[in-house]
């Protein structure tokens, strides 16, 4: 592209993956070249340490990143993470007209609002595909691809931590501990691991994913969210024994109701309901195979079906693909003076709270092995309204274990089901309850 304008982009942080967006860039400059239609230039890369990247050009390295992002860039490219100063940095970005691309999910889960405002005040682009599910096409799929659809459910594994963790402990019986410092020795864990381990970083992903499949702004404070801490190795051994599994989910869904007012979800046509926590699937079921660092997504639309997503939700390499592939995006916009999708929330459906969004359990005891058990627990569902859809009882030489499996139910009437049979005398213990989800209700 002789005489073409370079395209000028600043990097901000060099972490994890930071640093193999320097290494694609350096390495694949004159396909990049090629492919926007002019050449990328690494303006400059905000760090806080400059003496620890000697892997870098020494001359690009700067402490201070507003100062970048004020200079001659045209793209600024975030990898810090976190929400401030990100959150300024991007939001000065985009005011001043500069394209953004950021892997951010915790930033864009609580400010994607604002900094879809600041790009529409400049017509600049806001490109995340690197934030949900890392190099897995999702977040372009859901918002061009089936832009023409209406999508119904996003269903699936989203965070490579937690799954790492959860599928080590299925398949080794490798400790909650190990896997985890494992994790985070592979670059997937967040800086702060209680994001991934407390379902925070999937709850951002949930909120983007369901902000985009359908077309209303959620945000992580709309997103029930459940973490791993709680799943023992007695819940493992639970469901491998049923043909089942553990996983975290991220589960998206657009319910039916009965008003239209985004407050009033008593009376609303349409909800949304956005939830992550763990839940047992059975082991036959396609997330089941979805292992390690891995994430796979499905996603239900009218009229294209059944879709699933999968491949690497983590790490450098992974998440710097999708962070090229933004680049590249945005780069050529910028080449042909156009612009990319901007944010479409005019359905502005309500959001369901999780109290009145039922969903199926699992329950293990360890109970007396003696006539009458079984009646006197299946009473206590009765008396609380909660369906029992299966049960299982294998008899030991003084005990036995009772496996139940409800209907859908809401928490809290599977709450004080619970409470009421951990106490009945015949219950020597309540070893596990855990949702179940990917089985016929
Ligand atoms: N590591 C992964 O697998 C994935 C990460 N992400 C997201 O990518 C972003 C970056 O993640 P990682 O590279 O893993 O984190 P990291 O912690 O390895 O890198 C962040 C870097 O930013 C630097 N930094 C912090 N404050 C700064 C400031 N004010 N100015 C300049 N630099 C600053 C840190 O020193 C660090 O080197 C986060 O938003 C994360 O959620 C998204 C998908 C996958
Ligand atoms: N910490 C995250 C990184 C990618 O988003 C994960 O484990 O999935
Ligand atoms: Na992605």
């Amino acid at each position: 592209m002789p005489g073409q304008k370079p395209i000028k982009v600043a990097l901000l942080g060099c972490g994890t993956v930071g640093t193999e967006v320097v290494r694609l860039l350096t390495d694949h400059a004159a396909d990049l070249t090629a492919r926007v239609g002019a050449p990328v230039e690494l303006a400059g890369i905000a760090v806080r340490r400059p003496n620890k990247h000697r892997e870098v050009p020494a001359e690009l390295l700067t402490t201070d990143a507003q100062a970048l992002v004020e200079s001659d860039v045209d793209v600024v490219v975030e990898v810090i993470g976190g929400i401030e100063p990100t959150r300024t940095l991007l939001l000065q970005a985009l005011r001043s007209g500069k394209s953004v691309v950021t892997a951010n999910k915790a930033l864009l889960a609580e400010h994607s609002g604002e900094l879809f405002e600041a790009a529409d005040s400049t017509g600049a682009d806001l490109y995340f595909e690197a934030a949900v599910a890392g190099a897995i096409p999702l977040i372009r799929p859901l918002r061009e691809s089936l832009a023409g659809d209406r999508i119904t459910r996003v269903m699936g594994i989203v965070n490579g931590t937690t799954n790492f963790i959860l599928s080590g402990m299925d398949s080794t019986g490798a400790s909650y501990g190990e896997t985890l410092e494992e994790a985070t020795r592979l670059g997937y864990a967040e800086a702060d691991p209680t994001a991934d381990v407390d379902g925070f970083d999937a709850a951002s992903k949930a909120a983007i994913l369901a902000s985009l499949a359908f077309h209303t702004r959620v945000t992580a404070a709309d997103v029930h969210r459940e973490g791993i801490a709680q799943v023992s190795a007695a819940d493992i051994a639970a469901a491998k024994g049923l043909g089942r599994t553990v996983k975290l989910l991220a589960i998206c869904e657009r319910v039916s109701g009965g008003g239209a007012d985004r407050n009033d979800t008593a009376n609303a046509s349409e909800f949304i309901s956005v939830r992550v926590h763990p839940a047992m699937i059975p082991r036959t079921h396609p997330l089941a195979g979805v292992n390690g660092a891995f994430n796979a997504v499905f996603v239900e639309a009218d009229a294209a079906g059944e879709m699933m997503f999968y491949g690497k939700g983590a790490g450098g390499a992974p998440t710097a693909s999708a962070v090229l592939g933004d680049l590249v995006a945005v780069a050529r916009n910028r080449v042909v003076s156009g612009r990319g999708p901007r944010e479409s929330a005019y359905a502005a459906l309500p959001v369901r709270p999780m109290g009145q969004t039922p969903t199926r359990y699992h329950i293990s005891l360890d109970v007396a092995d003696r006539p009458g058990v079984l009646s006197q627990v299946a009473a206590v569902f009765a008396e609380h309204d909660v369906s029992i859809a299966a049960v299982r009882q294998e008899g030991r030489v003084d005990d036995a274990s009772l496996v139940i499996v409800t209907h859908a139910a809401t928490d809290a009437a599977l709450r004080s089901t619970v409470d009421k049979i951990g106490g009945l005398p015949v219950v020597r213990d309540v070893v596990s309850v855990m949702r179940v989800e990917g089985e016929e209700s």
